[in-house]
């Protein structure tokens, strides 16, 4: 979507083996909390979460905000003992960001620190769905397709845009790539209105437009995607001893995800050759856990690379004319 705002004169294909609802995004909580990315520059990834969070403010403050599924969501982040940072990088992008107080402390016995604020939360699906209706109002051809190898797409197109999330460990063998696995919950909750993170970021209670997430876990290198009955137990117990009107949750479904890990996003352009032919790819993948909280700034840097790429074909196309 964003290529085809920056470039408005390309013509844009999308291939996936999946869409929504069967992907990774789908499975996302979408709350828009910033995870670090230890090998990217903090200023770098506070402006990724500063366009995410203005795009996605405007969205939900216009008549699209339900179809798009996005809402203001207010909450705390809890903590047994004081971080050492008590400021997060992005504490002046959300709004109100504050110290909890004592008596917001008191609902929970087990923890002594506290920041309340309130954020953005992405209903992934609907949002996804909504992303899609907007590329294909723009003449977007979206296909299924596994691209097994990035050289099959030369003969078809000029410059090859490589989000493929956990898929690009196989697709251009990142080793640096990894799965951090993640299961949630769920549940219809609709009396739940405050988010809930425990800031060791293990647990937390993320209410959508209609239905509540209830998290998590963090497992590193784990590629399977079934459910585990113990872990929906665990993640149940740890979410009710939070917020114990949870014991009255119905409908409870089991979704698992696998984040697309690394010590830095890879938003980069390569440019591939082969016997004297080139080919332009501009990777953006390995958002780990934090994919919805910074996609609109990273996919604009993606989109501007793409623009660099076509003015260096568009050189080298009239430099061969001449
Ligand atoms: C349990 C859980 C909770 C999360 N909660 C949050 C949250 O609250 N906030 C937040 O910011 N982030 C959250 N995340 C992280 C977020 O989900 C990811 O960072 C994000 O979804 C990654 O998006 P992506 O588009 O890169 O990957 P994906 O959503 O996996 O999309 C990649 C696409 O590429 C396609 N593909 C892959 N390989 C190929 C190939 N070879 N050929 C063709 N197509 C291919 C796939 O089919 C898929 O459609 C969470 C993740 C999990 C698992
Ligand atoms: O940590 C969170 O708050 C939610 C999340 O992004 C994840 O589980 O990956």
């Amino acid at each position: 979507l964003c290529i085809t705002e920056t470039c408005p004169s390309c013509s844009v294909t999308v291939l996936s083996d999946q869409f929504s609802p069967n992907t990774t995004s789908d499975v996302a909580a979408g709350m828009l909390i910033p995870h670090t990315y230890p090998d990217t520059p903090i200023h770098r990834q506070k402006q990724w979460f500063k366009e995410t969070f203005t795009y996605l403010f405007a969205i939900s403050n216009s008549a699209e905000a339900s179809e798009a599924g996005i809402h203001l969501v207010s909450g705390w982040q809890i903590f047994k003992s004081t971080p050492k940072e008590e400021l997060p990088f992005w504490s002046d992008i959300v709004l109100g960001f504050r110290p909890m107080s004592e008596t917001e402390l008191q609902k929970f016995p087990q923890h002594r620190f506290g920041q309340a604020f309130t954020t953005l939360k992405c209903d992934c699906p609907p949002y996804l769905l909504w992303l899609e209706k907007r590329l294909k109002a723009t003449g977007t051809q979206m296909y299924t397709r596994k691209v097994a190898d990035l050289w099959e797409l030369h003969s078809e197109y000029d410059i090859v845009v490589n989000c493929t999330g956990i898929g690009a460990q196989q697709l251009v063998g990142d080793k640096q790539l990894f799965p951090v696995r993640g299961q949630v919950l769920k549940v219809y909750a609709p009396w739940v209105k405050q988010f809930i993170r425990d800031g060791d970021g293990l647990t937390y209670i993320y209410p959508g437009i209609h239905k509540v997430t209830l998290g998590g876990t963090r497992e590193k290198g784990i590629w399977s995607l079934s459910p585990d009955a113990y872990t929906t137990r665990d993640i149940f117990d740890r979410c009710c001893s939070l917020e114990p009107s949870l014991q009255a949750a119905q409908d409870i479904k089991v979704k698992v995800g696998l984040r697309p890990s690394r010590q830095c996003v890879r938003l980069q352009t390569e440019v591939l050759s082969q016997g004297g032919v080139k080919l332009p790819v501009v990777h953006n993948y390995g958002h780990g856990a934090g994919g919805f909280s910074v996609h609109r700034g990273t996919a604009k840097e993606a989109a501007h690379l793409v623009e660099v790429c076509i003015s260096a074909l568009q050189g080298s196309s009239s430099r061969a004319k001449l």
